[in-house]
């Protein structure tokens, strides 16, 4: 090691600060436990004399940065000052820099110091697997270095992989599969995106489809399955694996029923030309990605990977902004070289909660199009379609001509649309004037309850709005009506309780106080006792929303299922927790269920991948670290049909909306290498 200090006393004695000011931020809730753990970790590892004080403090800010979902640090920012990013005070990083110091102030000083380190591998030199890899001016966990590398070769590899296309004989599919377009609302609404997806997809081993809330990703990729069935050739199109996936299981069962049901009115309109019925039949259910890699508990390995690659030719991924990293790695590990891959999802929503921002890096580029010429004229011939020179004249790399920005909601084109769009392009004034129209122009499909207070917030989750019927107290009276109110039908009634649940949700933006999670939730629960609508006995009670948070393969329940604890009719006196799969119910008995919280007010975060008819989203009082555009955005988008925005404080909206998540991450630099 080159060494940086010279009297090994003071260098043992600035080591020995630096851990204990690194406690002492811990204490104050600034680092989690962990970082101070991994510093302590880097200063065992040091042979020669000991680990210099930087070190330590790079290796516990990238040990924080990874809990916050940043797959590494970049130097530049550790150069400047990380305060703003970690949430520091000025006083917190000073006192950090005054023991440890002196820090480097350039990030090539940073490098310099670090490439001495002896915990510490530069990518290109000798490797002696050191537990942190330097990239450029980019510091890495080993693991995450791993995965992103990994990721983005397998990417461009798939990406640029060129298959033979017959572009005659797509066309001629496509203008069976896609409805014509009137001339008046093609020349309004620019390209036909879906159309181009299809075509764009059936050419590499990649493709990804991105695009708002109703836009059509899912009608999209069914008539993807029927094109490559088609182009298959009746030969081998019966022998063609189809897996479909997504991160959760409720967003797993969603994509299987819109895919189906796509298939099925296209079987209608397609007679016998296609056997698409029974494509639908051989695709089976839709699988968590867990399931689909063989997750196994206790281990962060699957049954399926390099050496052991899934048995499929296609594989179609929904709620991709869902999947982290590590997850990306695995499934491009497990997924055999042949195969193609399809990414579905919404770029703009929030990135996954472990660390990294796939789809979000993937699709960096994807607003631009960066079409080169030969896409352009392969889109032309497969498709009629004429890709408008605006997308079309940049320099794309190879990744861009796999990715295909679907712009025009069929869903969402009303006030809840507009307010996404707002919020969504950064126009907090434009978000106001939706949401203060709301009540008298949109005829209460929004609505914003200014300067709110918690009882206003109880008043909504438990009677909804006027013009709104849905709040808890619809489905728990059908609870309390019990199934004979259902002829005696259990099940039916089970079904119809839990799609009352699905009409209205309370998400937070936060966990914590009287506007997070834990807060409301226990206040809705008193307020609905007092209501008797619930009987709170102890934690477990009829009608108790709970979520999974945790993976439990002993009972099958996966981290993010919600289901409604009922009575159970085969012991009275006991209860089960019953959870929706698509168009099934299953359900575990309670006493069974170990990690589970009370469900009446859920994160945005977790809410990822579902909606509900009525979406309430409550800000907290100040502005905090995890309020971002994304989330303010995957609220609003999980509302159907009525949007209510719950504000203690009117300012908190437009501070969220001015704030973007940056994850650091080196993907986006990759992918153009
Ligand atoms: N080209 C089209 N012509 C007619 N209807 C369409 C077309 N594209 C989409 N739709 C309809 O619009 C609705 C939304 O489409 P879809 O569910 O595929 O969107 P999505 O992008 O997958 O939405 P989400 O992200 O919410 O899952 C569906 O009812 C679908 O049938």
């Amino acid at each position: 090691m080159k060494k940086n200090a010279t009297d090994p006393q003071a260098e043992a004695a600035r080591a020995a600060a630096t851990l204990a000011q690194l406690d002492a931020l811990t204490e104050a809730g600034k680092l989690r436990r962990l970082a101070g753990a991994f510093a302590r970790f880097l200063a065992t590892l040091a042979t020669l004399g000991h680990a210099p004080a930087p070190l330590l403090v790079a290796g516990a800010l990238l040990s924080e940065l990874e809990g916050r979902g940043h797959s590494c640090l970049v130097l530049a920012d550790l150069a400047q000052d990380p305060s703003a990013q970690l949430g520091w005070l000025d006083g917190e990083w000073a006192a950090l820099r005054t023991v440890a110091g002196p820090l480097p102030k350039k990030a090539a000083d940073w490098r310099n110091l670090l490439q001495a380190c002896e915990q510490v591998w530069p990518v290109g030199d000798l490797d002696f697997n050191q537990p942190l890899v330097l990239d450029g001016e980019r510091l890495y966990l080993r693991r995450y270095w791993r995965d992103e590398t990994m990721v983005a070769a397998s990417v461009v590899r798939r990406a640029g992989t060129e298959l033979p296309v017959d572009a005659d004989a797509v066309r001629r599919w496509l203008d069976r599969l896609f409805e014509p377009r009137p001339d008046a609302r093609a020349a309004a609404t620019g390209p036909d995106w879906q159309k181009i997806a299809c075509a764009i997809a059936l050419r590499s081993e990649l493709a990804v489809i991105t695009g708002g809330p109703g836009t059509g990703k899912t009608y999209t990729v069914a008539r993807l399955l029927a094109l490559l069935f088609a182009m298959a050739g009746a030969g081998q199109a019966h022998g063609l694996r189809i897996a479909l996936a997504a991160p959760t299981g409720k967003a797993a069962a969603r994509l299987k029923q819109s895919i189906d049901q796509a298939l099925d009115e296209l079987a209608d309109k397609l007679g016998d030309t296609l056997p698409l019925r029974e494509l639908a039949a051989r695709m089976g259910a839709a699988r968590t990605l867990h399931s689909l890699l063989g997750a196994r508990p206790d281990t962060r390995s699957f049954a399926y990977h390099a050496g052991n690659p899934l048995d499929v030719d296609v594989l179609i991924v929904d709620e991709a902004s869902m999947v982290h990293l590590e997850m990306m790695a695995s499934l491009l590990a497990a997924l055999p070289a042949h195969a193609r891959l399809i990414l579905l999802g919404d770029k703009d929503q929030l990135a996954s909660v472990e660390a990294g921002a796939v789809l979000g890096d993937l699709c960096a580029e994807a607003e631009s199009g960066n079409y080169a010429e030969d896409t352009v004229a392969y889109v032309q011939a497969a498709t009629g379609e004429t890709i408008p020179a605006d997308f079309a004249l940049r320099d794309g790399g190879a990744l861009a001509q796999s990715i295909v920005m679907l712009r025009q909601s069929r869903r969402f084109g009303g006030p809840i649309g507009a307010l996404a769009l707002a919020v969504n392009g950064g126009d907090s004034d434009g978000a106001r004037a939706v949401l203060r129209a709301g009540p008298l122009e949109h005829g209460g499909r929004v609505h914003w309850i200014e300067g709110a207070t918690p009882q206003d917030a109880l008043a909504l989750a438990v009677e909804g709005r006027a013009g709104v019927p849905q709040g808890y107290r619809d489905y728990l009276t059908l609870v309390k009506e019990g199934p004979d109110a259902w002829g005696g039908d259990y099940t039916g009634w089970v079904r119809a309780v839990l799609r009352r649940f699905e009409q209205f949700r309370l998400l937070c933006a936060v966990r914590a106080g009287e506007w997070g999670v834990a807060g409301l939730n226990e206040a809705i629960e008193a307020r609905l006792d007092a209501a008797r609508l619930i009987r709170r006995r102890g934690e477990w009670y009829v009608g108790r929303p709970v979520m999974v948070t945790r993976n439990d393969y002993a009972t099958g329940v996966y981290n993010g299922d919600i289901g409604l604890t009922l009575p159970d009719p085969q012991r009275p006196g006991s209860l089960r927790v019953w959870f929706a799969d698509g168009d099934a119910i299953r359900s575990v008995l309670a006493t069974r269920l170990r990690d589970v919280e009370t469900a009446f007010a859920m994160t945005v975060h977790k809410s990822q991948g579902s909606e509900f008819t009525h979406t309430a989203m409550v800000l907290p009082r100040e502005m905090n670290a995890v309020l971002a555009r994304e989330l303010v955005y995957t609220g609003i988008t999980r509302a159907r049909e009525f949007f209510t925005l719950v504000s203690p404080n009117a300012a908190v909206l437009g501070q969220a909306i001015a704030e973007r998540t940056q994850r650091a991450s080196g993907l986006r630099e990759a992918l153009l290498r």
